[in-house]
This record gives structure tokens, C-alpha cells and sequence, in this order.
């Protein structure tokens, strides 16, 4: 059975102190420090690129999980990997067949990367098909239009979660956007075992307890999956 695996998103972090705050989260007891990298093209925001990545690099032994909301993810592999991050997800949509997903997956996997593979909310679970996610090390279901941080939790996506999580008992299911102590019930229940969360730990005065909560009802849902 998979266990809960807990990311804050740094996208919701002081930038200023990026490599305080990775620490304290580690700290509090993160597993993934989640780093959302947007080219401003694929979502119509812009964040961070490999430079930063590589900074942080220096200050922390964290798994760094690279969530990139770009247009042409196989362009930054190599970047990335020299950077030192420690997975990269892409989403399906940049992808014009699944045989370009999987050269993309072999491509990360030969970095030496783990490699996950993001669906944002209006595109179908069949955009995932058996040989894409045979090769993949987790899955990402966005509960959120991906480019912002804050946004409100969408229920729909769960139902990918729940086909996905009867196909794959095993998988690595992360859900982004929108986490919270108010919504982690059912993105728990209908399968999710990797929770990304910026804004509900970042402003909360425990963000030890919050990060605590998320762990506690992946364990309390997952008996029933
Ligand atoms: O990928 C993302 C946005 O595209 C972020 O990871 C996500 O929005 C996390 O922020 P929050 O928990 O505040 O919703
Ligand atoms: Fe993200």
C-alpha cells in the first residue's frame, strides 16, 4: 500500500529565504520540497528555473520534486538534472502522442531522475494510457488550473484519482492545489497518497500539525482504497 508522502509547495515560501525555509519544512517533517517551475507560456505565470534549483541544491539534501508547467519539458531535462533535482513531472498535454511521453520518461529516467506525469483538470484519465503509466513514478492530478498558488480546491479531478487508484493499487497518486484541512478528507479517500500543499501550511500558525493531519488521513483512507 503506498504511503503518504507530504510536499510543501515553495511556491508559497519567501523566496528571499528559499533555503531557510526548504530547512525548516524539512524540519517540520516534509518528504518532497515541491518546486513549481512555470515558463509564463504553457500557464500564464512565471516562477523558477533550474538556476534556482541548483542554488537550493547547495543548502539541502531534500527530495526536490520538479513540477514543470512548461511547454517543452524534454528542452530542460538535462538542466535540471545538472541542477540536482530529484524528479521531474510533466504534464501529458505538451505531449502530442504517447510515444512521445515515454521517449520523455526514458530521457528523465536516463538522468537519473524519477518521472511523474501531470494531468490538469479538464483533460480526460484517458490521456494516460497503460504504456505511459507503466513507466512512470507517480502520477499528478491537478485540483487546480495550474499558474497559481491560493486557487480553491476543484472535486472534480478526484475521479481520475479513484480510476486511477483501482487501476494502479501501488502508484504514487500526488494531488496539487488547493490542499487543505478542509479538503484533504476527499482527495484521501478517493485514493491520493502525495499531497502538495503551498498555502495551507505556509499560512498556518502549525504547519507541523497541518503537514501531521494530511499524513494521518492518508493513512486512515488507504485501508479502504
Ligand atoms: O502547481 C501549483 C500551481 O499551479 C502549486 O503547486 C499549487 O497551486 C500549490 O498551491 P496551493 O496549495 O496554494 O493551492
Ligand atoms: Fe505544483
Amino acid at each position: 500500500m503506498p504511503s503518504p508522502i507530504i510536499c510543501p509547495s515553495m511556491l508559497s515560501s519567501d523566496f528571499a529565504n528559499l533555503a531557510a525555509e526548504a530547512k525548516r519544512m524539512k524540519d517540520l517533517g516534509a518528504d518532497y520540497l515541491h518546486m513549481d517551475v512555470m515558463d509564463g507560456h504553457f500557464v500564464p505565470n512565471l516562477t523558477l528555473g533550474a538556476p534556482i534549483i541548483k542554488s537550493l541544491r547547495k543548502h539541502t539534501d531534500a527530495f526536490l520534486d520538479c513540477h514543470l508547467m512548461v511547454s517543452d519539458p524534454g528542452k530542460w531535462v538535462p538542466d535540471f538534472h545538472s541542477a540536482g533535482a530529484s524528479s521531474i513531472t510533466f504534464h501529458i498535454e505538451v505531449c502530442p502522442t504517447p510515444a512521445a511521453a515515454i521517449s520523455l520518461i526514458q530521457q528523465v529516467h536516463s538522468h537519473g531522475m524519477k518521472c511523474g506525469v501531470s494531468v490538469k483538470p479538464g483533460t480526460p484519465v484517458d490521456a494516460l494510457p497503460d504504456e505511459v503509466l507503466r513507466d512512470v513514478d507517480m502520477v499528478l492530478v491537478m485540483t487546480v488550473e495550474p499558474g497559481f498558488g491560493g486557487q480553491k480546491f476543484m472535486e472534480g479531478p478526484l475521479d481520475k484519482v479513484r480510476s486511477l487508484r483501482k487501476r494502479f493499487p501501488n502508484l504514487d497518486i500526488q494531488v496539487d492545489g488547493g490542499l487543505a484541512l478542509d479538503t484533504i478528507d476527499r482527495a484521501a479517500e478517493a485514493g491520493a497518497n502525495v499531497i502538495v500543499a503551498g498555502t495551507s501550511v505556509f499560512g498556518a500558525q502549525d504547519p507541523k500539525a497541518v503537514m501531521e493531519s494530511f499524513r494521518e488521513s492518508i493513512r486512515k483512507h488507504s485501508s479502504k482504497w
